[in-house]
């Protein structure tokens, strides 16, 4: 499977039409594959309306929860108990109501430091998909959900940071972030992230044209580098759609 080179804008009207058309591709994802299948969620406030409609009806009964397995693409370094933890929150909007709990997969946050987290989350991620190496043919997961921050960071990968570089290692520590909230980060690299099936960007709101304008100007920002061995979709409100991509 070679990498997918263009990326798909998808216009949606606001952000209850994106949640949606999300939640719908989730489940077709999901529904794709008939064993089990690897989703990796994206933390912040992008992503809540698509959480709660996974746990609503229609798509509750139709995801076949045993078999989904979720991992996180970044994690800030609080206690699970801090509401800015990003899989806490995942956990509470669907999780916690629908998911096995073994099919729930945190990166610590009570380890000695964020290195110590990547670590132990590589561990665990190397351990599900049953290789120390990535095969091209065969991606770590089924669907990567981004958003992207107001620097063009995404997951944690940050503009300038040494792990925007990592090419080996699938999980690093990042010591500190430059942008809200200001506390130390865990984070897949872009080899990990890029190893899925589709990535799926969710985009909404006025304060995300900016960004968004750079990133499809070509800038060399993170969320430029995000590419799904398969599709990379933008799905972008009116409210964040940059002005040449208006109809
Ligand atoms: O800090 C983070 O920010 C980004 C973007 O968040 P959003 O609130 O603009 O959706 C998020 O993707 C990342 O998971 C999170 O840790």
């Amino acid at each position: 499977m070679a990498a997918g080179d263009q990326r798909k804008v998808i216009p949606v009207a606001d952000p209850a039409a994106l949640a949606q058309i999300a939640a719908d591709r989730v489940l077709a994802r999901i529904s794709a594959n008939s064993g089990r299948v690897a989703i990796c969620l994206t933390g912040g406030s992008s992503p809540t309306k698509l959480y709660r409609l996974l746990a609503t009806d229609p798509y509750r009964s139709r995801i076949p929860w045993h078999r989904v397995h979720w991992f996180i693409g970044d994690e800030r370094f609080v206690p699970a108990s801090d509401p800015r933890n990003n899989m806490a929150m995942a956990r509470r909007t669907f999780l916690d109501a629908c998911a096995p709990a073994a099919n729930v997969h945190p990166i610590a946050t009570d380890t000695a430091d964020p290195e110590q987290s990547a670590h132990a989350y590589e561990r665990e991620l190397k351990s599900f998909y049953g290789a120390e190496n990535l095969d091209p043919a065969r991606p770590l997961f089924e669907m990567v959900l981004l958003g992207v921050g107001p620097d063009g960071h995404i997951a944690s990968l940050f503009p300038e940071y040494p792990a925007i570089k990592e090419a080996t290692r699938w999980v690093v520590g990042v010591p500190e972030a430059h942008v809200e909230p200001f506390v130390p980060r865990v984070s897949l690299t872009l080899p990990a992230l890029n190893s899925c099936r589709e990535i799926l960007f969710e985009i909404a709101g006025a304060e995300k044209r900016a960004i968004l304008t750079r990133v499809f100007d070509g800038e060399n920002l993170p969320a430029s580098r995000a590419r799904a061995m398969g599709e990379t979709i933008w799905l972008v409100d009116q409210a964040a759609l940059p002005e040449d991509f208006r109809g």
